[in-house]
């Protein structure tokens, strides 16, 4: 059985793997497989950590889009995956992997994944998941400090410069790609009630 791809798409902090998670939890993680576009960030071992604080991670030529690519490639076929970990305190991969076995429903979620052709030609169903920009911020700023190992004044500088603009000019306009536009996220019951619906119609054909 070849599996079905699913992707979400959407800013940060706006749900994403919230969304996914509920899915997995709803199918089962016999069925399902997570993984998140954040462990495609590229690896920057030439530059200092100082440096790599200052990169942009919000412009789409930040991600390592042909691993990713080869990743979903091989899971088509049914070959497992070796799935770099990223590290944000150290701004790098770790030099460690989690394997990823084939299964019926591969979930991918990433800021970016609707904006490349190669990638979101993959998916049977698109979901872009649209919270409002202050409650995105707000949840951005607790996980960052709390999970990130980040600053208050290093958050807010950098959702200024870099998240917020590139938002702007490329995550947005990728919403015209989804199937469906979940507002507020994985607390939408009927929305996920919906796309669950969706999915098991398809794991029952
Ligand atoms: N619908 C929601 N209501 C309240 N909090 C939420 C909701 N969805 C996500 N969160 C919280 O917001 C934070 C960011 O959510 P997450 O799913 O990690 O977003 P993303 O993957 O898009 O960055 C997490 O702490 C999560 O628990
Ligand atoms: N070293 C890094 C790499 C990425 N980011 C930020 O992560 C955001 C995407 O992840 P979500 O889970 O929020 O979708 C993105 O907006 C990057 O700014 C980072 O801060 N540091």
């Amino acid at each position: 059985m070849k599996p079905t791809f699913i992707g979400i798409a959407g800013g940060t902090g706006s749900g994403k793997t919230t969304v996914a998670k509920i899915i997995q939890k709803s199918l089962g993680k016999d069925k399902t497989a997570i993984i998140s576009m954040d462990s495609y960030y590229k690896d920057f071992p030439e530059l200092t950590i100082e440096e790599r604080k200052k990169l942009n991670y919000d412009h789409p030529s930040i991600f390592d889009i042909e691993l990713l690519k080869k990743h979903l490639e091989d899971l088509k076929h049914g070959i497992p995956i070796k799935v770099p970990i990223y590290s944000f305190e150290k701004y790098a991969r770790t030099g460690e992997f989690e394997d990823i076995y084939p299964k019926p429903i591969i979930i991918v979620e990433g800021i970016l994944l609707f904006y490349y052709d190669e990638i979101r030609d993959f998916f049977s169903i698109k979901i872009f998941v649209d919270t409002d920009p202050d409650v995105r911020i707000i949840r951005r700023i607790e996980r960052d400090v709390l999970e990130r190992g980040r600053t208050l004044k290093s958050v807010i500088n950098q959702y200024l410069e870099t998240v917020r603009p590139m938002h702007i000019q490329f995550v947005e306009p990728t919403k015209q790609f989804a199937d469906i536009i979940i507002p507020r996220g994985g607390k939408n019951e009927i929305a996920m009630d919906i796309i669950l619906a969706k999915i098991k119609s398809i794991l029952n054909q």
